[in-house]
Protein backbone atom coordinates (compact mmCIF):
# COMPACT_ATOMS: atom_id res chain seq x y z
CA UNK A 1 0.00 0.00 0.00
CA UNK A 2 0.99 3.67 -0.72
CA UNK A 3 -0.43 6.80 0.09
CA UNK A 4 0.37 9.08 -3.59
CA UNK A 5 3.16 11.10 -1.54
CA UNK A 6 5.92 11.30 -3.27
CA UNK A 7 9.45 10.80 -1.94
CA UNK A 8 11.91 11.75 -4.82
CA UNK A 9 11.71 11.95 -9.14
CA UNK A 10 14.05 8.73 -10.46
CA UNK A 11 15.05 8.37 -13.90
CA UNK A 12 14.80 5.69 -15.92
CA UNK A 13 18.26 3.90 -17.01
CA UNK A 14 16.90 1.35 -19.07
CA UNK A 15 13.62 -0.72 -19.59
CA UNK A 16 13.34 -3.93 -21.22
CA UNK A 17 10.44 -6.48 -21.55
CA UNK A 18 10.67 -7.97 -18.02
CA UNK A 19 12.55 -5.43 -16.24
CA UNK A 20 12.68 -2.03 -15.73
CA UNK A 21 16.07 0.17 -13.80
CA UNK A 22 15.23 3.37 -12.64
CA UNK A 23 17.91 5.61 -10.64
CA UNK A 24 16.55 6.59 -7.48
CA UNK A 25 18.85 6.76 -4.47
CA UNK A 26 16.45 7.02 -1.98
CA UNK A 27 14.26 4.06 -2.80
CA UNK A 28 17.33 2.06 -3.96
CA UNK A 29 19.01 2.41 -0.47
CA UNK A 30 15.69 1.21 1.21
CA UNK A 31 14.79 -2.26 1.57
CA UNK A 32 14.07 -4.60 -0.93
CA UNK A 33 9.95 -5.57 -1.42
CA UNK A 34 8.18 -3.30 -3.17
CA UNK A 35 7.85 0.15 -5.39
CA UNK A 36 5.69 2.84 -6.83
CA UNK A 37 6.68 3.98 -9.61
CA UNK A 38 4.10 6.35 -11.73
CA UNK A 39 1.63 5.07 -10.15
CA UNK A 40 2.34 1.22 -10.70
CA UNK A 41 3.45 -1.09 -7.92
CA UNK A 42 6.30 -3.09 -8.40
CA UNK A 43 8.10 -5.67 -7.06
CA UNK A 44 11.64 -5.20 -6.56
CA UNK A 45 14.28 -7.45 -7.87
CA UNK A 46 17.41 -6.29 -7.26
CA UNK A 47 18.48 -2.53 -4.84
CA UNK A 48 21.68 -1.47 -5.64
CA UNK A 49 23.24 0.24 -2.35
CA UNK A 50 26.08 1.36 -4.66
CA UNK A 51 24.96 2.32 -7.91
CA UNK A 52 22.08 3.92 -6.69
CA UNK A 53 19.79 2.33 -9.23
CA UNK A 54 17.03 -0.15 -8.33
CA UNK A 55 15.46 -2.76 -10.61
CA UNK A 56 11.96 -3.90 -10.66
CA UNK A 57 9.80 -6.88 -12.77
CA UNK A 58 7.72 -5.67 -15.32
CA UNK A 59 4.72 -8.17 -16.64
CA UNK A 60 2.78 -7.93 -19.71
CA UNK A 61 0.03 -7.23 -17.56
CA UNK A 62 1.29 -4.30 -16.17
CA UNK A 63 2.71 -2.69 -19.21
CA UNK A 64 -0.80 -3.22 -20.79
CA UNK A 65 -2.64 -1.72 -18.52
CA UNK A 66 -0.41 1.30 -17.84
CA UNK A 67 1.74 3.95 -19.98
CA UNK A 68 4.66 1.89 -18.99
CA UNK A 69 4.28 0.09 -22.43
CA UNK A 70 5.77 3.28 -23.81
CA UNK A 71 8.50 4.37 -21.48
CA UNK A 72 12.18 4.79 -22.23
CA UNK A 73 15.49 5.62 -21.14
CA UNK A 74 15.71 9.67 -19.54
CA UNK A 75 12.11 9.49 -18.17
CA UNK A 76 11.84 10.80 -15.30
CA UNK A 77 8.86 9.17 -12.84
CA UNK A 78 7.48 9.25 -9.49
CA UNK A 79 9.43 7.42 -6.70
CA UNK A 80 6.83 6.29 -3.91
CA UNK A 81 8.09 3.24 -1.64
CA UNK A 82 5.20 1.34 0.14
CA UNK A 83 3.85 2.64 3.85
CA UNK A 84 4.88 0.67 7.18
CA UNK A 85 2.20 0.69 9.79
CA UNK A 86 2.35 3.67 11.69
CA UNK A 87 3.68 5.83 9.14
CA UNK A 88 1.70 9.11 8.50
CA UNK A 89 -0.80 8.82 5.31
CA UNK A 90 0.98 11.74 3.48
CA UNK A 91 -2.01 11.56 0.63
CA UNK A 92 -4.22 8.79 0.54
CA UNK A 93 -4.18 5.18 -0.05
CA UNK A 94 -3.08 4.12 -3.21
CA UNK A 95 -2.78 0.13 -3.99
CA UNK A 96 -0.52 0.78 -7.36
CA UNK A 97 -3.10 -0.72 -9.09
CA UNK A 98 -3.54 1.48 -12.15
CA UNK A 99 -7.02 0.90 -12.98
CA UNK A 100 -7.19 3.59 -16.56
CA UNK A 101 -4.74 4.97 -18.57
CA UNK A 102 -5.96 9.26 -19.32
CA UNK A 103 -4.56 11.52 -21.82
CA UNK A 104 -3.77 15.31 -20.33
CA UNK A 105 -5.83 17.41 -22.76
CA UNK A 106 -5.35 21.12 -21.54
CA UNK A 107 -2.89 22.78 -19.60
CA UNK A 108 -3.90 26.15 -17.57
CA UNK A 109 -0.95 27.82 -15.42
CA UNK A 110 -2.48 29.21 -13.08
CA UNK A 111 -0.37 32.20 -11.14
CA UNK A 112 1.72 29.75 -9.53
CA UNK A 113 0.01 27.03 -9.85
CA UNK A 114 -1.36 24.88 -12.70
CA UNK A 115 -4.23 23.27 -13.20
CA UNK A 116 -3.94 19.94 -15.34
CA UNK A 117 -7.26 18.47 -17.32
CA UNK A 118 -7.24 14.74 -17.81
CA UNK A 119 -9.34 13.01 -20.43
CA UNK A 120 -9.95 9.01 -19.07
CA UNK A 121 -11.86 6.39 -20.52
CA UNK A 122 -15.39 6.58 -20.15
CA UNK A 123 -16.08 3.65 -17.67
CA UNK A 124 -13.68 5.70 -15.46
CA UNK A 125 -15.39 8.50 -15.14
CA UNK A 126 -17.76 7.26 -12.43
CA UNK A 127 -14.71 6.59 -10.59
CA UNK A 128 -13.72 10.05 -10.26
CA UNK A 129 -15.71 12.26 -7.68
CA UNK A 130 -15.16 16.03 -7.41
CA UNK A 131 -12.93 17.15 -4.36
CA UNK A 132 -12.10 13.77 -4.15
CA UNK A 133 -9.24 12.12 -4.05
CA UNK A 134 -7.44 10.14 -7.13
CA UNK A 135 -3.64 9.19 -7.85
CA UNK A 136 -2.20 10.34 -11.41
CA UNK A 137 1.10 8.77 -12.12
CA UNK A 138 1.02 8.21 -8.69
CA UNK A 139 0.78 11.54 -7.22
CA UNK A 140 -2.13 11.69 -4.35
CA UNK A 141 -4.59 14.84 -6.00
CA UNK A 142 -7.76 16.40 -5.06
CA UNK A 143 -9.91 16.46 -8.13
CA UNK A 144 -11.01 20.21 -8.49
CA UNK A 145 -13.34 19.93 -11.19
CA UNK A 146 -15.14 17.14 -13.04
CA UNK A 147 -16.58 17.83 -16.64
CA UNK A 148 -18.68 15.90 -19.00
CA UNK A 149 -15.55 13.59 -20.40
CA UNK A 150 -12.92 14.80 -17.99
CA UNK A 151 -11.77 16.20 -14.64
CA UNK A 152 -9.43 18.62 -13.71
CA UNK A 153 -6.35 18.73 -10.92
CA UNK A 154 -4.17 21.99 -9.25
CA UNK A 155 -0.79 21.04 -8.55
CA UNK A 156 0.43 24.14 -6.02
CA UNK A 157 3.87 24.94 -6.45
CA UNK A 158 4.62 21.90 -3.99
CA UNK A 159 3.61 19.27 -5.89
CA UNK A 160 5.14 20.58 -8.95
CA UNK A 161 8.70 20.51 -7.64
CA UNK A 162 8.22 17.41 -5.79
CA UNK A 163 6.84 15.12 -8.93
CA UNK A 164 7.02 14.62 -12.33
CA UNK A 165 3.61 16.08 -13.36
CA UNK A 166 5.14 19.44 -14.21
CA UNK A 167 6.74 17.54 -16.68
CA UNK A 168 3.48 16.61 -18.50
CA UNK A 169 2.20 19.02 -21.39
CA UNK A 170 -0.98 18.69 -23.56
CA UNK A 171 -1.35 14.91 -25.01
CA UNK A 172 0.99 13.05 -22.55
CA UNK A 173 -0.77 9.98 -20.99
CA UNK A 174 -1.26 9.26 -17.60
CA UNK A 175 -1.59 6.29 -15.02
CA UNK A 176 -4.42 6.62 -12.92
CA UNK A 177 -5.82 4.95 -10.08
CA UNK A 178 -9.10 6.19 -8.43
CA UNK A 179 -10.03 6.83 -4.27
CA UNK A 180 -10.05 3.43 -3.06
CA UNK A 181 -13.05 4.10 -0.99
CA UNK A 182 -14.88 5.00 -4.47
CA UNK A 183 -13.98 2.41 -6.09
CA UNK A 184 -15.36 -0.10 -3.45
CA UNK A 185 -18.48 2.14 -3.01
CA UNK A 186 -19.27 2.14 -6.96
CA UNK A 187 -18.97 -1.94 -6.72
CA UNK A 188 -21.84 -2.02 -3.68
CA UNK A 189 -24.38 -4.20 -5.51
CA UNK A 190 -27.62 -1.95 -4.25
CA UNK A 191 -26.55 1.43 -6.51
CA UNK A 192 -25.00 3.55 -4.45
CA UNK A 193 -24.37 5.37 -7.05
CA UNK A 194 -28.05 6.75 -7.38
CA UNK A 195 -27.62 7.46 -3.71
CA UNK A 196 -24.25 9.66 -3.92
CA UNK A 197 -26.37 11.31 -7.09
CA UNK A 198 -29.08 11.90 -4.61
CA UNK A 199 -26.98 13.63 -1.68
CA UNK A 200 -25.06 15.86 -4.35
CA UNK A 201 -28.10 16.79 -5.87
CA UNK A 202 -28.94 18.28 -2.25
CA UNK A 203 -25.95 19.99 -2.56
CA UNK A 204 -24.73 23.85 -3.49
CA UNK A 205 -23.00 22.73 -6.72
CA UNK A 206 -22.44 23.87 -10.47
CA UNK A 207 -21.73 22.87 -13.76
CA UNK A 208 -24.15 20.24 -16.14
CA UNK A 209 -27.53 20.20 -14.84
CA UNK A 210 -30.68 18.66 -16.31
CA UNK A 211 -33.98 17.53 -15.39
CA UNK A 212 -37.07 19.09 -12.76
CA UNK A 213 -34.26 19.15 -9.83
CA UNK A 214 -31.97 20.57 -12.21
CA UNK A 215 -34.20 23.32 -13.12
CA UNK A 216 -35.28 24.46 -9.78
CA UNK A 217 -31.76 24.87 -8.94
CA UNK A 218 -31.16 27.36 -11.92
CA UNK A 219 -34.08 29.26 -11.25
CA UNK A 220 -33.62 29.31 -7.55
CA UNK A 221 -30.18 30.83 -8.44
CA UNK A 222 -32.14 33.51 -10.69
CA UNK A 223 -34.39 34.63 -8.21
CA UNK A 224 -32.02 35.13 -5.65
CA UNK A 225 -29.75 37.40 -8.10
CA UNK A 226 -27.44 34.67 -9.22
CA UNK A 227 -26.53 33.53 -13.39
CA UNK A 228 -27.29 30.78 -15.36
CA UNK A 229 -25.74 29.22 -18.13
CA UNK A 230 -27.79 27.90 -21.28
CA UNK A 231 -26.11 25.84 -23.94
CA UNK A 232 -27.70 26.20 -27.47
CA UNK A 233 -25.91 22.96 -29.02
CA UNK A 234 -28.03 23.19 -32.37
CA UNK A 235 -29.19 27.14 -33.24
CA UNK A 236 -26.69 28.98 -32.95
CA UNK A 237 -23.74 26.80 -31.03
CA UNK A 238 -23.13 29.32 -28.17
CA UNK A 239 -23.74 29.39 -24.65
CA UNK A 240 -25.24 32.71 -22.82
CA UNK A 241 -24.77 33.65 -19.49
CA UNK A 242 -28.34 34.80 -18.35
CA UNK A 243 -29.48 37.20 -15.16
CA UNK A 244 -32.94 38.48 -14.19
CA UNK A 245 -33.18 41.74 -15.07
CA UNK A 246 -35.27 42.84 -11.93
CA UNK A 247 -32.72 41.09 -9.74
CA UNK A 248 -29.24 42.89 -12.06
CA UNK A 249 -26.63 44.43 -9.40
CA UNK A 250 -24.07 46.08 -10.66
CA UNK A 251 -21.56 43.71 -10.29
CA UNK A 252 -23.20 41.34 -12.04
CA UNK A 253 -22.90 43.65 -15.66
CA UNK A 254 -19.40 44.04 -14.38
CA UNK A 255 -18.50 40.06 -14.50
CA UNK A 256 -20.46 40.16 -17.62
CA UNK A 257 -18.03 42.81 -19.37
CA UNK A 258 -15.13 41.24 -18.11
CA UNK A 259 -15.60 37.78 -17.45
CA UNK A 260 -18.43 35.94 -19.93
CA UNK A 261 -16.89 38.70 -22.70
CA UNK A 262 -20.01 38.43 -25.12
CA UNK A 263 -22.43 41.26 -25.85
CA UNK A 264 -25.05 41.73 -23.26
CA UNK A 265 -28.54 42.30 -24.43
CA UNK A 266 -31.72 42.09 -22.59
CA UNK A 267 -34.59 40.43 -23.51
CA UNK A 268 -37.99 41.32 -22.92
CA UNK A 269 -41.36 40.11 -23.05
CA UNK A 270 -42.64 42.07 -26.50
CA UNK A 271 -45.37 43.72 -24.50
CA UNK A 272 -42.95 45.08 -22.34
CA UNK A 273 -41.15 46.89 -25.40
CA UNK A 274 -44.66 47.93 -26.65
CA UNK A 275 -45.97 49.28 -23.53
CA UNK A 276 -42.28 51.06 -22.83
CA UNK A 277 -42.42 52.07 -26.76
CA UNK A 278 -38.89 51.06 -27.16
CA UNK A 279 -39.26 50.29 -31.17
CA UNK A 280 -37.40 47.63 -33.44
CA UNK A 281 -34.30 48.86 -35.18
CA UNK A 282 -35.41 48.85 -38.98
CA UNK A 283 -33.49 46.06 -40.90
CA UNK A 284 -33.74 42.46 -41.88
CA UNK A 285 -31.90 41.28 -38.49
CA UNK A 286 -28.98 38.93 -37.65
CA UNK A 287 -29.26 35.88 -39.47
CA UNK A 288 -30.76 33.67 -36.40
CA UNK A 289 -33.68 35.97 -36.06
CA UNK A 290 -33.20 37.78 -33.20
CA UNK A 291 -34.53 40.75 -32.38
CA UNK A 292 -33.24 43.62 -31.75
CA UNK A 293 -34.46 47.07 -30.35
CA UNK A 294 -33.24 50.68 -30.13
CA UNK A 295 -30.34 50.80 -26.90
CA UNK A 296 -31.52 52.65 -23.82
CA UNK A 297 -30.11 54.64 -21.54
CA UNK A 298 -32.21 55.49 -17.96
CA UNK A 299 -33.20 59.44 -18.29
CA UNK A 300 -32.28 60.32 -15.25
CA UNK A 301 -28.91 58.94 -14.89
CA UNK A 302 -26.08 61.32 -15.11
CA UNK A 303 -22.93 59.20 -16.25
CA UNK A 304 -22.86 58.68 -20.12
CA UNK A 305 -24.83 55.45 -19.32
CA UNK A 306 -22.12 53.00 -19.64
CA UNK A 307 -20.79 52.58 -16.46
CA UNK A 308 -21.71 48.72 -15.01
CA UNK A 309 -23.68 50.10 -12.26
CA UNK A 310 -25.57 52.57 -14.36
CA UNK A 311 -26.25 49.83 -17.51
CA UNK A 312 -27.77 47.23 -14.24
CA UNK A 313 -29.53 50.44 -13.24
CA UNK A 314 -31.49 50.76 -17.23
CA UNK A 315 -31.79 46.81 -16.95
CA UNK A 316 -34.03 47.15 -13.42
CA UNK A 317 -35.86 49.86 -14.34
CA UNK A 318 -37.11 48.30 -17.71
CA UNK A 319 -38.23 45.41 -15.70
CA UNK A 320 -39.92 47.61 -13.06
CA UNK A 321 -43.84 47.16 -13.75
CA UNK A 322 -44.00 50.62 -13.09
CA UNK A 323 -41.35 52.28 -15.88
CA UNK A 324 -43.08 54.43 -18.52
CA UNK A 325 -41.57 55.23 -22.65
CA UNK A 326 -40.39 58.56 -20.33
CA UNK A 327 -37.62 56.94 -18.34
CA UNK A 328 -35.60 55.85 -20.70
CA UNK A 329 -33.17 57.48 -23.52
CA UNK A 330 -32.57 56.66 -27.44
CA UNK A 331 -30.23 55.82 -28.34
CA UNK A 332 -28.61 54.51 -25.53
CA UNK A 333 -26.08 51.33 -24.46
CA UNK A 334 -28.49 49.21 -22.92
CA UNK A 335 -29.61 46.53 -26.12
CA UNK A 336 -33.10 45.02 -25.61
CA UNK A 337 -34.01 42.26 -27.43
CA UNK A 338 -37.77 41.24 -28.26
CA UNK A 339 -38.87 37.59 -27.33
CA UNK A 340 -41.53 36.07 -29.76
CA UNK A 341 -45.11 36.13 -28.04
CA UNK A 342 -45.59 32.46 -27.99
CA UNK A 343 -42.14 31.95 -25.87
CA UNK A 344 -39.68 28.90 -26.36
CA UNK A 345 -42.53 27.21 -27.98
CA UNK A 346 -42.45 29.68 -30.89
CA UNK A 347 -38.81 30.17 -31.03
CA UNK A 348 -35.94 28.28 -29.11
CA UNK A 349 -33.28 31.23 -28.60
CA UNK A 350 -31.70 32.27 -25.84
CA UNK A 351 -33.75 35.68 -25.84
CA UNK A 352 -36.77 33.93 -25.55
CA UNK A 353 -35.00 31.38 -23.14
CA UNK A 354 -34.32 34.31 -20.68
CA UNK A 355 -37.55 35.45 -20.52
CA UNK A 356 -38.94 31.96 -19.79
CA UNK A 357 -36.66 31.17 -17.08
CA UNK A 358 -37.44 34.85 -15.70
CA UNK A 359 -41.17 34.25 -15.79
CA UNK A 360 -40.45 30.78 -14.33
CA UNK A 361 -38.62 32.40 -11.47
CA UNK A 362 -41.71 34.64 -10.43
CA UNK A 363 -39.64 37.68 -12.09
CA UNK A 364 -40.65 40.42 -14.50
CA UNK A 365 -39.95 38.92 -18.29
CA UNK A 366 -36.66 40.96 -18.50
CA UNK A 367 -33.34 39.48 -18.25
CA UNK A 368 -30.11 39.93 -19.49
CA UNK A 369 -28.14 37.38 -22.00
CA UNK A 370 -24.14 37.44 -22.58
CA UNK A 371 -22.71 34.92 -25.06
CA UNK A 372 -19.38 33.33 -23.32
CA UNK A 373 -16.10 33.88 -25.69
CA UNK A 374 -13.16 31.98 -24.83
CA UNK A 375 -10.07 34.26 -23.98
CA UNK A 376 -8.37 34.11 -27.01
CA UNK A 377 -11.48 35.66 -28.96
CA UNK A 378 -13.27 32.19 -30.07
CA UNK A 379 -16.81 31.71 -28.76
CA UNK A 380 -16.91 29.05 -26.04
CA UNK A 381 -18.39 25.45 -27.10
CA UNK A 382 -19.70 22.30 -25.28
CA UNK A 383 -16.69 21.49 -23.03
CA UNK A 384 -15.58 25.44 -22.49
CA UNK A 385 -18.81 26.41 -21.38
CA UNK A 386 -18.86 23.43 -19.02
CA UNK A 387 -15.38 24.82 -17.52
CA UNK A 388 -16.47 28.31 -17.51
CA UNK A 389 -19.71 26.67 -15.48
CA UNK A 390 -17.55 25.13 -13.03
CA UNK A 391 -15.33 27.90 -12.54
CA UNK A 392 -17.75 30.37 -12.27
CA UNK A 393 -19.78 28.10 -9.78
CA UNK A 394 -23.20 28.35 -12.42
CA UNK A 395 -25.70 25.64 -13.50
CA UNK A 396 -25.58 24.92 -17.21
CA UNK A 397 -28.69 23.74 -18.82
CA UNK A 398 -29.47 22.97 -22.58
CA UNK A 399 -31.72 25.09 -24.49
CA UNK A 400 -33.65 21.81 -24.66
CA UNK A 401 -34.18 21.11 -21.09
CA UNK A 402 -35.71 24.48 -20.49
CA UNK A 403 -38.94 23.18 -23.34
CA UNK A 404 -39.34 20.19 -21.42
CA UNK A 405 -39.28 21.69 -17.51
CA UNK A 406 -40.61 25.45 -18.23
O1 LIG B 1 -27.48 38.96 -28.58
C1 LIG B 1 -27.43 38.04 -29.32
C2 LIG B 1 -27.48 38.18 -30.78
O2 LIG B 1 -27.49 39.49 -31.13
C3 LIG B 1 -27.24 36.69 -28.78
O3 LIG B 1 -27.04 35.73 -29.75
C4 LIG B 1 -28.19 36.23 -27.74
O4 LIG B 1 -27.86 34.90 -27.47
C5 LIG B 1 -29.67 36.32 -28.06
O5 LIG B 1 -29.99 35.86 -29.29
P1 LIG B 1 -30.84 34.58 -29.65
O6 LIG B 1 -32.21 34.75 -29.08
O7 LIG B 1 -30.82 34.56 -31.15
O8 LIG B 1 -30.14 33.37 -29.08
Amino acid sequence: MFTGHIQEIGTVIAVDHDRIAVRAPKAAAGTPGSICLNGVGLMIVQTGHETDVLEARLTAETRRRSTLDQIRPGTRVNVEAPLALGDPLGGHLVQGAVDAVGKVVRVDDEGTSRRLWIKPPDRFLPLVVPKGQIAVDGVSLTVAEVSRDRFSVALIPATLQATALAELSAGDRVNLEPDLLTRLVRRWPSDPGRAVGQVVAALPWAGRVSGGQGMQKALAQLSSGGAVMIWDPDREGEGDVIFAGARLRPEAFTFLLTQVCGHPTVPCAPEILDRLEIGPIPGPGDRHGTRPHVPVDLATGTGTGVSAAERAATVRRLAHPEAGPADFLRPGHVFPLAARPGGLAERAGHTEATVAMCMAAGLPPVGVCCEVMNPDGTMAKAADLEIAALRWGLPLLDVDDLRKHL
